[in-house]
C-alpha cells in the first residue's frame, strides 16, 4: 500500500511547462542564442546543470551553470508571480491525504529558490513533510537520487511511494527509484505518455482512496 505520495513540481504542482519556455527562449536571445521554443519541452524535468551544458557546451563551469540558472530562474519566478496558481484539484487532493496520514513530499530538480516560490505563493507548504530538490542531490532526473532522498526524508522505503510526475525524465527518475507513478498529462498529451500506474489531466480527476489503493 503506498504510503506517501511524492509530487514532482513543475507541471504537476502548477501548470507552468509555458513559463519555463517564454523564459528559457528569453534567456537564450539575450546571450545571442536563437533557441528553438518547441525544443525546449526535451529539457522537462532535468537539472539545469545539464540543461546549460547541452545548450552552452559540456566545458562550462560550475560556476556559469550558477549564473546562468540564477539569471534564467530569477526571470522566471518575475514573469510567472503575477499569475501562478496550484493544479486544479490539488489543495483538496493534499487535504485528503493528510487526513488519511500519508505523508507527502515535494521531489524537484529545480534550485530550491524555486520550489520556495511554488510553496508560498500557492500557500501549500504546510501540506508537505519533506523537501527534495536538485540542490540537495549530485544528479537531477532521470537519476532517481531526487526520489530515493525524498522517501528517506519521509522515513519510508522506495516501494511505499507513489510519484506525480509530467516529464518522461521525472518518469524514468521514479521508475528508477522503484515507485509507482502516476503521470500528469499537463506538459505532454495522454497520447506520448507511455510508462504509469495511471494517467490523469490533473488532480480533480483523482481522489486520495484512489491514489493509495494503486
Ligand atoms: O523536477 P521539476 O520540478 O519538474 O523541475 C525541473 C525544472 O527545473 C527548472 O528549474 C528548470 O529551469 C526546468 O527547465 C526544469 O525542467
Amino acid at each position: 500500500m503506498v504510503k506517501g505520495v511524492i509530487f514532482d513540481m513543475d507541471g504537476v504542482l502548477v501548470d507552468n511547462s509555458h513559463m519555463h519556455i517564454e523564459t528559457f527562449c528569453r534567456w537564450c536571445t539575450s546571450k545571442g542564442i536563437d533557441f528553438p521554443p518547441e525544443k525546449v519541452n526535451s529539457f522537462f524535468g532535468m537539472g539545469n546543470s545539464d540543461i546549460f551544458r547541452s545548450v552552452m557546451g559540456l566545458d562550462i563551469t560550475d560556476e556559469q551553470v550558477l549564473e546562468y540558472a540564477e539569471e534564467k530562474e530569477q526571470l522566471y519566478r518575475d514573469l510567472y508571480s503575477p499569475t501562478i496558481k496550484p493544479l486544479a484539484g490539488l489543495i483538496s487532493l493534499l487535504q485528503d491525504l493528510r487526513a488519511k496520514g500519508i505523508k507527502i513530499a515535494v521531489g524537484s530538480s529545480a534550485m530550491r529558490k524555486n520550489v520556495d516560490f511554488v510553496l508560498d505563493e500557492c500557500g501549500i507548504r504546510p501540506y508537505f513533510d519533506a523537501i527534495s530538490d536538485g540542490d540537495m542531490v549530485a544528479k537531477a532526473k532521470p537519476d532517481p537520487s531526487i526520489f530515493l532522498l525524498a522517501a528517506e526524508l519521509m522515513n519510508l522505503k522506495p516501494e511505499e511511494c507513489l510519484v506525480f510526475e509530467d516529464s518522461f525524465a521525472g518518469v524514468e527518475a521514479a521508475r528508477r527509484a522503484g515507485m509507482k507513478v502516476v503521470a500528469v498529462a499537463t506538459s505532454f498529451p495522454k497520447a506520448q505518455h507511455k510508462d504509469y500506474d495511471a494517467i490523469i489531466d490533473d488532480f480533480s480527476e483523482t481522489s486520495a482512496q484512489e491514489i493509495i489503493s494503486i
